[in-house]
């Protein structure tokens, strides 16, 4: 197998009492798709920020194709941010820029990797807006105008764009009608295997983990109970929480 692409060793973080990361470990190899699972609270979303650098641990290591992520630079950072990484958040909000056309949030992007002309961009905003669903012709639309569903699928053009080695989603269809969802995880699912991508996607959803990860981490108090491929995870789960997990879906 590929050298991995992140690495993390012994992440340990605490908020007073409360032990968001207790001892993690994580690999993600090129092209790997990683659910991250758990209950509310259970320190997935805190895991997701400190893997990319934007929040510190108390201890522990994070490296990037050899790069020691915890020790680079803000500015070092925020280039591979732009580059080689993505992020989706649950809010749309949070990785589009509201007042800006849908063009123009897939072209900024573009242009923060050194795109300068202003044809090619444009037919690139345009290809990546059907890509992911939304009609070009409403391309100078700003995504205030767009359902929830539809800005969802512009941040995640906007995030792929510049083709990245490493996405973090964290809950990409949390807050969306189930319909919309289920759209979007098949979207997600067609572009993470039609470009490689490496994911690493934290969500409630078991259905959305099995639909898309080739591995599962269960976490629950900071602590990474279990992991695995996500068939033999959810088929045959060997740590009681993971056990409790799988029977509450099957009962729903
Ligand atoms: N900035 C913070 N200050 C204090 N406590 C925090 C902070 N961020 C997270 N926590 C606590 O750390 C723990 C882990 O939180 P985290 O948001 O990572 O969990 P989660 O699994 O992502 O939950 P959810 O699914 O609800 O988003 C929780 O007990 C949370 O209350």
């Amino acid at each position: 197998m590929n050298a991995p692409l992140l690495t993390a060793r012994d992440l340990t973080l605490r908020f007073g009492r409360i032990a968001a990361l207790d001892g993690v470990d994580l690999e993600i190899h090129p092209g790997e798709v990683v659910a991250i699972v758990g209950e509310s609270g259970s320190g997935k979303t805190t895991l997701l920020r400190v893997l990319s650098g934007l929040m510190r641990p108390d201890g522990g290591e994070v490296s990037y194709l050899g790069q020691d992520v915890l020790g680079m630079s803000e500015a070092a950072r925020r280039r591979l941010m732009r580059t080689e990484w993505g992020f989706v958040h649950q809010n749309p909000r949070d990785g589009l820029r509201m007042a800006v056309s849908a063009g123009g949030n897939i072209g900024e992007r573009l242009m923060a990797t050194g795109a300068r002309h202003y044809g090619n961009i444009r037919e690139q905003a345009s290809h990546w807006l059907t890509r992911v669903e939304i009609d070009p012709a409403r391309m100078d639309e700003v995504p205030a105008k767009f359902s929830g569903g539809m800005q969802q699928r512009l941040q995640i053009a906007r995030t792929l764009v510049t083709l990245p080695k490493l996405v973090f989603m964290d809950e990409p269809t949390g807050g969306l009608d189930v319909s919309v969802q289920a759209r979007l995880l098949d979207l997600i699912r067609a572009l993470v295997a039609d470009l490689g991508l490496a994911v690493l996607i934290v969500t409630h959803d078991i259905a959305a983990a099995r639909l898309l990860a080739h591995r599962m981490l269960v976490m629950r108090h900071g602590v990474v109970v279990e992991s695995g491929l996500t068939d033999r995870v959810l088929d045959d789960p060997q740590h009681p929480y993971t056990q409790l997990l799988v029977s509450s879906v099957l009962a729903a």
